[in-house]
């Protein structure tokens, strides 16, 4: 269990982030653009910028630091370098290498290429074998699936699922695109002007939110679902 048990983020004129909340498994942070949620997750990370103030408490049963936590980001399409060689981008033995690769069901032969001569899907899947090379033991993913095409969201979900199962890692998924996290999180705090509005089981969250704004979000949710099909 990760306890996040304070933590605020400000700026000279500006509380930005104010929240409490806790890890148990999976958990999906929803949240409009500008809510909070990848300021959190640069706090997790200790990557917030020095210009930013902030006061934090966090518990957990093991050391958060870049040994134990793993990081999918939005585009995992800009996040590779293009001039080195996939093999040279993945730091663990060759033999960790091989085991994260059947995992994701990525070819050997991968590693001696470069991302231009790889499939979008395949660039993907390395930055997710990237991310859990390492023994980690939890996983942050800042809108995995947002700069993603249908068929490329459906295969994301699917591997995380995976890996779920796989490997006994806790997951902080944040998006504000519901529908992803649906199959995935236990969990759900929806995340509103830098304070958690709502929190419980995912399935709760959706079949049944107790806060207006939940509501107004699963609506406007499920209308651009309806739009985009
Ligand atoms: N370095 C910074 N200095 C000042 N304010 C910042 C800084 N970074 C973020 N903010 C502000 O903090 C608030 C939360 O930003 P954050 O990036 O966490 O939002 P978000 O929920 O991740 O949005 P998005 O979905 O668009 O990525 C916003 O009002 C943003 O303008």
């Amino acid at each position: 269990m990760i306890e996040i048990k304070k933590l605020k983020i400000s700026s000279n004129s500006k509380n930005l982030v104010d929240i409490t909340f806790t890890i148990n498994n999976s958990l999906a942070l929803i949240g409009e653009s500008g809510s909070g949620k990848s300021l959190t997750l640069k706090a997790i990370l200790n990557l917030l910028p020095n210009s930013l103030f902030f006061e934090k408490d966090i518990k957990s049963d093991f050391e958060l630091n870049f040994d134990t936590i793993g990081f999918i980001p939005q585009n995992p399409f800009t996040s590779l370098s293009s001039m080195t060689k996939i093999k040279n981008q993945i730091f663990c033995s060759h033999e960790k290498k091989e085991e994260t690769f059947s995992l994701l069901n990525l070819p050997l032969d991968i590693l001696e290429k470069y991302p231009s001569q790889i499939s979008g899907g395949q660039i993907q899947r390395v930055v997710i074998a990237i991310a859990i090379s390492r023994n980690i033991k939890l996983l942050l993913l800042d809108e995995p699936t947002t700069a993603l095409d249908f068929e490329n969201k459906i295969n994301i979900i699917n591997i995380i699922r995976d890996l779920q199962k796989n490997l006994n890692i806790k997951i902080l998924f944040v998006t504000h695109d519901i529908e992803s996290i649906r199959d995935i999180c236990e969990d759900t705090a929806i995340i509103k002007n830098g304070k958690i509005i709502e929190f419980g089981k995912t399935i709760d969250v959706l079949t049944n939110p107790e806060d207006t704004y939940t509501k107004k979000l699963l609506d406007s949710s499920f209308r651009n679902k309806k739009f985009r099909t």
